[in-house]
């Protein structure tokens, strides 16, 4: 067995595909409209792992768009979705630059939480040993919920 993808469903397709991909960084692989579902699948994959996502050899994030509007509550049962990056400082820095709200900020050096736009958690973990700690983010507080 092979893991393939994890899917949500989000409100609006631009604005998650402007978070996931513009400011997330993630790459799109695929997607299918269905006319008689009234739907459209995205698949996105992390950065350089496009070619191998399309052929099955890497996980994917399979983004739901149903084309009638939708209320999703948010499942206590669903946790979170987790990337690996080169430089959690770098890279919290860049989506607070573009209006991410960094829920919870890297004060270790090693992992924060941000919310995608229809309040996915997104899980980010320094790659190797955690960084030194440093100025702003090791006297930052959590914001809202996380
Ligand atoms: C392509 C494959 O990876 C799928 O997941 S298709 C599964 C299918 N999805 C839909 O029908 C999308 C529209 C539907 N209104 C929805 O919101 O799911 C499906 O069976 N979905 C049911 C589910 O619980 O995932
Ligand atoms: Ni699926």
């Amino acid at each position: 067995m092979e893991y393939l993808h994890t899917m949500v469903r989000v409100a609006n397709l631009e604005e998650s595909l402007k978070f996931y991909c513009e400011k997330l960084g993630l790459q799109e692989v695929s997607r299918m409209d269905h006319d008689k579902g009234r739907f459209t699948l995205v698949f996105l994959a992390a950065p350089g792992d496009a070619e191998s996502a399309r052929e099955n050899k890497a996980p994917l994030l399979e983004l739901t768009y149903n084309w009638d509007p939708e209320t999703y509550s948010g499942g206590r049962n669903f946790g979170h979705l987790a990337y690996r990056v080169d430089n959690i400082y770098a890279t919290c820095q860049r989506l607070m630059d573009e209006g991410v709200t960094i829920n919870r900020p890297p004060r270790d050096g090693h992992m924060a939480f941000v919310r995608s736009p229809d309040g996915i958690s997104i899980e980010l973990l320094q790659k190797g040993d955690s960084l030194e700690p440093q100025e702003p983010w090791a006297s930052m507080e959590n914001t809202g919920e996380w």
